[in-house]
């Protein structure tokens, strides 16, 4: 049963089409990645699933139903930093923060431990790191244990060190079972932690699925022999192979799933072709996202 089932969700900001036709399902237990470049309708889809914003049309269901408080309390969600008082602890903005969600403040120091941030929570929040402050933003959003965290560009605006510290929290808090729908630009940070994705442009989507499917589908050889057009000639003909080309001294040849290596190396010596070079190359998932999102 997937957490979130969207069925073709449209929204239009006047002329505007931010979501045409959005469907897709977020697995329980992944850590599902929204991407797209700026502008393409990820905080808009985030904001309907949260009932921050209305679709137009299309419908969506939590847990396989259609959303009532009940199922949105399950649902913990970070759309924006949320307004810290500066000169407060940690841990006393937390109580406001259980205060306004109504969740118990027996869980405060649950989440604090979580967040890695017990030590320091009676310092005052002015004081924090920038990767505490997120961590802190985490924390509020634990509060009461949802099952699903919704998260818009976790990682924004921190520094590196940040980002490695949320990253790894988010893996943590995954590995605890929890599902985690997040959206970012930042697509080396998705392929270190997501399972999944979905990558939108201008409010379409372009694919969706397990991170290394997307991937895999565009694994390629790389290969070279004495003869490389008769490497070339012999690739075309191989079942699945769905180009190859010269590229320098090497032929590079695409495949419409991920090529075994082995019985591609026993199919060219069947042929007398013997390989000085047989390279079993992954794309990024950058790449491959550069590569879709400028397609359409
Ligand atoms: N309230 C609004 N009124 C009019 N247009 C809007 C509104 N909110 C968003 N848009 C437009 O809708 C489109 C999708 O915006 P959205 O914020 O959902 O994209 P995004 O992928 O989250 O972008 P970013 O990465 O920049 O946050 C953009 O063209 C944006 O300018």
């Amino acid at each position: 049963m997937p957490v979130l089932s969207l069925q073709n969700v449209s929204k239009r900001y006047g002329a505007l089409q931010a979501l045409s036709g959005v469907t897709f399902d977020v697995p329980r237990g992944s850590i599902f990645g929204v991407l797209g470049p700026n502008g393409s309708g990820k905080t808009t889809l985030l904001g309907i699933v949260t009932d921050v914003l209305k679709a137009d049309s299309g419908t969506y269901t939590l847990f396989d139903r259609t959303a009532t408080a009940a199922e949105r309390r399950q649902i913990g969600t970070l759309l924006e930093t949320p307004n810290f008082y500066h000169y407060l602890s940690g841990y006393k903005n937390l109580r406001i923060s259980a205060a306004v969600k109504q969740r118990s403040e027996a869980d405060i120091a649950r989440v604090l431990e979580i967040c890695g941030l017990t030590a320091r929570q009676h310092s005052a929040f002015k004081t924090y790191s920038l990767g505490m402050k997120q961590r802190l933003a985490l924390a509020a959003v634990l509060l009461g244990d949802p099952e699903v965290l919704i998260l818009d560009e976790p990682t924004n605006g921190l520094d590196p060190a940040g980002i490695a510290e949320v990253r790894d929290l988010i893996r943590r808090l995954a590995d605890t079972g929890k599902t985690i729908i997040l959206a970012s630009h930042l697509l080396d940070e998705v392929e270190k932690v997501c399972t999944h994705v979905a990558i939108l442009k201008t409010g379409q989507l372009l694919l969706s699925g397990a991170v290394n499917e997307v991937i895999s589908r565009n694994d390629y050889l790389e290969l070279s022999a004495a003869d490389n057009g008769a490497l070339k000639a012999a690739m075309l003909q191989y079942p699945g192979c769905t180009s190859a080309e010269i590229n320098g001294a090497t032929v590079i040849a695409i495949f419409s799933a991920t090529p075994d290596a082995a019985a591609v190396n026993a199919y060219l010596a069947e042929k007398g072709i013997w390989l000085q070079q047989l390279l079993l190359r992954k794309k990024s998932l950058e790449k491959t996202f550069l590569e879709i999102t400028n397609v359409l």
